[in-house]
Order: C-alpha cells, then structure tokens, then sequence
C-alpha cells in the first residue's frame, strides 16, 4: 500500500470536498480591507460571552480535546519524549475520569512534531487512527532554498506524515508579493499529495489585520486545507482578533467558492477556558461543521493538560497538580 493510499484511508473523514484552490484573482485580493478597530472591539468581547457550565462544559472539554494537534516541536525532542506524547495521545484522559464521564474512544486530532520524529510518532501511533502532522518547509522560518523545502515536504510525506504544516515566506506578505506567495503555496500543496497542508501564516510577523486577511486569502486560492496563524515561535501567536480576521476570511471564501477550508490556532493556546472561547467563536462565526477535526484544530503543546485537570475537578470538585497530567 501506498503512503498516499494509507493516508486518504486514516485521515478524518470530511464531511466536504477538498479545497482545490483557484486561480489567483488579485482584484479580489485588493478588495480585502479588515477594520482593525472593529474586530478589536469584537474579540475583546469574546471571553466574556462564554456560557457553557457543567455538563456541557465537560462535553465541550472533550470535543476540545478530540481537536488538539498534540505537539513537541523542541530541539531536544528524542524519540522517548515522541512515544510518550503518542501515548497521551491516544489516551489523553485518565481511565477512571473517561469512565465517570461516560466518555469512550477518546483521542485528539494528530501528533505534531519535526520531520525527523515522524517516524517515530507513526511507529507510536499505528493502528490508532491518529494521523501525524509534519511541520515542514524551514520551519519555522521558512528561509531555506527553496527546492530543499519541497523536497522536505516529500521526505515528511514518505515517512507517513498526513498532514504537512507548511510555513510561507513572509517577506512576500510584507512586499504585496501576492504572484509569489500564491505560487510558492501551490508549489508545497503539489508537493503534499494526498497529505493535507496547513498554510502557517505567522500572523504576529505580518505587520496588520489586512495583510492577514489577504495572505488568508492568497493561501486558500493556492489551495491549502487548513490556514493556521502560527508556529508558537513568533513574539505574538494566536490571538482573537487574527483569529477573526483569518475565520471570516474562509468564511467569504467559502460564500465565493463553495469550498471549505479548516482553521488552526496555534501557540500559548494553554487553558482550558481559552479552548472554549475558541470553540464559541467558531461555532457563532462558521457553524457547527467547523467544530470537527476535519475543519479545525488547535495547535497546541500544554493545553490537554489544563483541559484533563477541569475535567478531573468536573467530576471529583478538586483540582489536581499539573504535574499529575503530564504530557511527555
Ligand atoms: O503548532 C503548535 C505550536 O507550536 C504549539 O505552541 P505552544 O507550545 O505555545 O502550545
């Protein structure tokens, strides 16, 4: 069997076709504006207008946890470290609260890590479902030549990674560059096959909300899967205001096109309350069929933990240590 084969067979089912991208269309591009102080206003609201509580909340906790790209992307990431994360992976809550909370078959989205823990982490992960994603193409820079990050992409997708987590030149974004940045993107989507690509904008490096939304936009017409804001190694990563900025973005490309392109939140992503804030912004802005793992993710290294110790204070009242859910 086939890399590709074995990878559209674990991959989550969608529920929609894959986006094919479309030819670039710079009038619709110069016509993207974003109302800076607008979306401020509106995400600032955001926190408090979360109402889940009890049961819903450990509902929702789950339905969080079951999105999470599980991720090690450190320098001193050993294969140790990988198998264990995998490991949490596929049982990212304790037995005994899964069982008090009437939960089974509980995993979360994919395992995220550098290209040369893919192997080890599909070792880990065989049999369970749970695809593995690759960051690749220089990250997280993403200034290597250019042919050695293609080829990176094909290296990751023939180690079974099936799901690759690209990272575009920024300078393009910066520059109006848009023939660039649409070129380079459909480039690495070509590369990727059947694995999906996640188009990492690095939003906290691309200067304002409109390059944001324009390079959202450029990236969804080269046809990336997912657009993700970031590698959690920029000086500011996902946050709500960019987060509306790129949601709406997929939302008027969904309007013109009639296709559907996922979202992944990345970095300082680590508490349980911001997961479901995240949640409610995307059931209020897209709807319910962007709540799957076929449609969003959050990309993120701590938070299942904080998520595992709200739902161990849901069902015991206490709240344990964070060292009593470790990751890796
Ligand atoms: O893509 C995922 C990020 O690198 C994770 O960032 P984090 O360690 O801040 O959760």
């Amino acid at each position: 069997m086939t890399t590709g084969a074995r990878a559209m067979q674990v991959l989550p089912q969608a529920g929609h076709p894959r986006n094919p991208g479309m030819t670039l269309d710079l009038d619709w591009v110069a016509a993207v504006q974003a109302n800076t102080s607008a979306i401020e206003r509106r995400a600032a609201t955001l926190p408090g207008r979360r109402s889940v509580k009890k049961d819903h909340q450990a509902a929702w906790l789950c339905k969080a946890i079951s999105l999470i790209d599980l991720t090690t992307l450190s320098g001193d990431d050993t294969t140790g470290r990988v198998q264990r994360l995998c490991a949490k992976a596929r049982a990212p809550v304790r037995a005994d609260l899964l069982d008090r909370l009437g939960m089974t078959g509980l995993t979360v989205g994919a395992v995220c890590v550098y290209h040369e823990m893919v192997g080890p982490a599909v070792r880990a992960l065989e049999g369970s479902g749970i695809p593995v994603a690759a960051v690749s193409t220089g990250f997280p820079a993403g200034l290597s030549p250019f042919h050695l990050r293609i080829a990176e992409i094909g290296e990751s997708v023939a180690a079974g990674a099936q799901e690759i987590d690209i990272v575009i030149s920024r300078r393009h974004v910066l520059t109006g560059n848009w023939q660039a940045l649409y070129d380079e993107m459909a480039e690495m989507r070509a590369a990727c096959g059947a694995a999906h690509v996640k188009a990492i904008l690095a939003t906290g490096e691309l200067g304002t909300l409109r390059n944001v939304a324009r390079a959202s936009l450029v990236c969804m017409m080269a046809g990336a899967d997912f657009i993700k804001t970031s590698t959690g190694k920029e000086g500011v990563n996902a946050t709500l205001p960019v987060s509306l900025t790129m949601i709406r973005a997929i939302r008027d490309y969904e309007a013109r096109t009639g296709f559907r392109v996922g979202y992944k939140p990345a970095g300082g992503i680590s508490k349980a309350k911001d997961a479901l804030v995240y949640l409610s912004l995307m059931r209020d802005e897209l709807g319910l069929p962007w709540c799957q793992p076929d449609l969003f993710r959050f990309g993120a290294s701590s938070l299942l933990g904080d998520i595992e110790r709200q739902l161990e204070h849901h069902v015991s009242g206490n709240y344990s240590a964070g060292n009593r859910h470790p990751m890796g």
